[in-house]
């Protein structure tokens, strides 16, 4: 399943966050928004989810206008992890999980063995059975991403949007998240559009990436196009050299120096 949106426009107030956006990820893709702090990405991530709603444009799934789609359906087939996710002391594992089942959920909300099934699946999948009856609270980072990832996963979506999924995570702890979900990808076909921080994880992990600025997307494409000294430049004001880094086939840089004022 993808999504597309057309001249999309957000705001805040009289304040204009998001300008003429065209975005676009195709079924089973990895596509990952990058941009300065305060640039719109989680406003976009919004927007694509419903959490929001436009000001103008248009916002397609697989092709139909995501306003004329009922609530519940995009509930199924689109789910959405937060930057910042609350969740009660007395919720283990298993009980934030079998949460993603709601959309599905029949007359009587009750959980039948079906949902079960899929609730063991999901936890199985992201590595946490052992873990199943642990209060969210008392897990660590890692594990607690996890959990949420599994919690989306339940829902059996067809599309997953992640806003910054790694931050607060130490760097195996990111590596793992990232490498579930493109495991994820790969092994199930869901469409992933997540926003970063890390850009040298955009460029590993996305199939495209879009770059946003003041609220409006300045450049989109492959890994090997966006990651460019000027773009470094231009949105990040860094120079940078540029490598390759030949085991992950794809771009990476170091940072050198802030760039200088003009
Ligand atoms: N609820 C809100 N009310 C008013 N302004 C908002 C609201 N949410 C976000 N903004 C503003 O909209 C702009 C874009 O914010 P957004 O959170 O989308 O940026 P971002 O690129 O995700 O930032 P970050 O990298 O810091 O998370 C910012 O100027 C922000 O202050």
């Amino acid at each position: 399943m993808g999504m597309e949106t057309k001249n999309l426009q957000v705001k805040y107030g009289d304040k204009v966050v998001l300008k003429d956006a065209n975005f676009k990820v195709n079924n089973g893709e990895i596509v990952t928004i990058i941009g300065p702090n305060g640039s719109g990405k989680t406003t976009l991530i919004k927007a694509l989810s419903r959490c929001i709603k436009s000001h103008s444009g248009d916002i397609y799934l697989d092709g139909k206008d995501i306003y004329q789609i009922p609530t519940k359906k995009i509930a199924r087939e689109v789910a959405i992890l937060p930057q910042v996710k609350n969740v009660s002391a007395d919720v283990t594992i298993e009980n934030l999980v079998s949460y993603g089942r709601y959309p599905h959920l029949g007359f009587g909300k009750r959980i039948k063995k079906d949902d079960r099934d899929i609730i063991h699946w999901a936890i199985e999948k992201t590595g946490l059975i052992k873990l199943r009856d642990r209060y969210i609270a008392t897990l660590s980072g890692g594990e607690r991403q996890r959990a949420w990832i599994a919690m989306a996963l339940a829902q059996k979506p067809k599309i997953l949007i992640l806003d910054e999924p790694t931050t607060y995570l130490d760097i195996s702890y990111q590596l793992e998240v990232l490498e579930l979900v493109k495991e994820l990808n790969e092994s199930l076909g869901i469409t992933v559009i997540m926003v970063l921080h890390d850009l040298n994880q955009a460029a590993r992990y996305s199939d495209n990436i879009y770059v946003l600025r003041d609220g409006q997307i300045c450049e989109c494409g492959k890994p090997n196009n966006i990651l460019q000294t000027k773009m470094l430049k231009d949105v990040f004001r860094i120079e940078a050299h540029i490598y390759q880094d030949e085991i992950n086939d794809c771009p990476y840089f170091i940072p050198h120096k802030l760039k200088d004022s003009e």
